[in-house]
């Protein structure tokens, strides 16, 4: 498995695979920068076909994180860690607390909190560890409604950009996946007015979005033919891919999902069908604003947190009118304003 020459490999500055036969734990740490300042990046926990499937996950997650801290304006470089294995079968104090001991021996050049299938709780064990992990129970705690808040505002920004009003009441929005982030975002899309359509692979999350929001429900892969102003992806990566954009009839595709577009190249493809895309690290940027508060040096701050997620509604308008004067997609764009920021390095 190739690692300095993988296609995902952008010069990460450590890459760490820990292994302990004991408790199972097979795990990749990966920094990508510390450029701004400590990598901050959740852990997920999957259980991977293939090595090299965690490896692609972890190189591609920790650069997006990079990314993401920058155009967030937080003091903090990019990192993610990811466990292999099934996370209702593998689970345990002690799995975790050498998970633990791995974080603790960076010595804080990586701080981890929850991802995909990790809880607050798993992270307080971690905790026992190392003080290097943040979105603890009783401190910032689930990032979840504040990544929805950040999504909710980027919506309105794209719908500003587009159809010249922030506002959402009347608009019809297709949203896939209802988990942590995608329920809060509709009741936000719902108390404004808008139109849901809605799609999960959980029927009882379906069936509460159709009670409580009036949602239709649609199959699983009917979501991408659906006509609607705005397309959220709330699940899964790599859902803007060919198969998907033929499909589109939205004219703005903004969700919280990580690692959206299958390929970069997927964005162009967008802005020449007219597809306003907001970028996944810059619109789904809440949850690590709110983990931030928790580490910074005046402590835990909702207030900030909330003042500092609205941001995102400013930061997307300027990418947007940037990728419309220079003609480029807006990923693009997005991707050179961070290396831009990093660039100057820290204030
Ligand atoms: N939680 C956060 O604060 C946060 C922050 C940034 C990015 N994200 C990203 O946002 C996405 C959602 O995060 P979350 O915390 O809500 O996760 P979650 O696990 O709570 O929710 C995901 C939801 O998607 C559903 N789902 C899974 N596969 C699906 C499919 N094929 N079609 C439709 N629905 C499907 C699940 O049943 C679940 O309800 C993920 O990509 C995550 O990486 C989350």
């Amino acid at each position: 498995m190739a690692v300095f020459n993988h296609p995902e490999f952008d010069n990460h500055e450590q890459v760490v695979f820990c292994s302990d036969k004991e408790t199972g734990l097979k795990a990749i740490i990966a920094i990508h920068s510390t450029k701004l300042g400590p990598s901050v990046g959740g852990c997920r926990m999957w259980d991977y076909v293939a090595d090299e499937d965690a490896l692609v996950d972890v190189l591609r997650l920790s650069r997006g994180m990079t990314y993401k801290n920058a155009m967030a304006g937080l003091p903090i470089g990019g990192g993610k860690s990811v466990i292999i294995g099934n996370a209702k079968t593998i689970k345990s104090e002690a799995l975790f607390r050498k998970f633990g001991q791995y974080v603790h021996s960076l010595s804080g050049r990586y701080i981890s909190a929850e991802d995909v299938n990790i809880t607050t709780a798993d992270i307080s064990i971690v905790h026992k560890e190392t003080p290097y992990v943040a979105g603890l129970e009783g401190k910032s705690g689930n990032p979840g409604p504040f990544t929805a808040l950040g999504t909710y505002q980027g919506l309105k920004a794209a719908a500003l950009h587009k159809f010249g009003s922030a506002s959402l009441q009347g608009l019809t929005v297709a949203v896939q996946g209802l988990g942590s982030v995608g329920f809060y975002l509709c009741e936000y899309l719902h108390k404004e007015g808008a139109k849901l359509i809605v799609t999960d692979i959980n029927p009882d999350a379906i069936s509460r979005a159709v009670a409580q929001f009036d949602a239709t429900a649609v199959g699983l892969d009917e979501i991408y033919s659906q006509q609607c102003d705005i397309y959220a992806p709330c699940a899964l990566g790599a859902t803007i891919n060919d198969h998907s954009i033929e499909q589109f009839k939205c004219k703005i595709i903004a969700g919280c999902a990580n690692n959206q577009l299958k390929e970069t190249r997927h964005g162009e493809v967008l802005r020449q069908k007219g597809i306003l895309y907001a970028p996944d690290y810059v619109i789904n940027a809440g949850g690590i604003i709110n983990v931030y508060s928790e580490m910074s040096p005046q402590g835990y701050d909702e207030a900030w947190s909330t003042s500092k997620v609205m941001d995102i509604y400013s930061t997307l308008l300027n990418i947007f009118q940037r990728a419309d004067a220079e003609q480029q997609p807006t990923n693009a764009v997005a991707d050179l304003m961070a290396q831009e920021i990093i660039a100057r390095g820290k204030k």
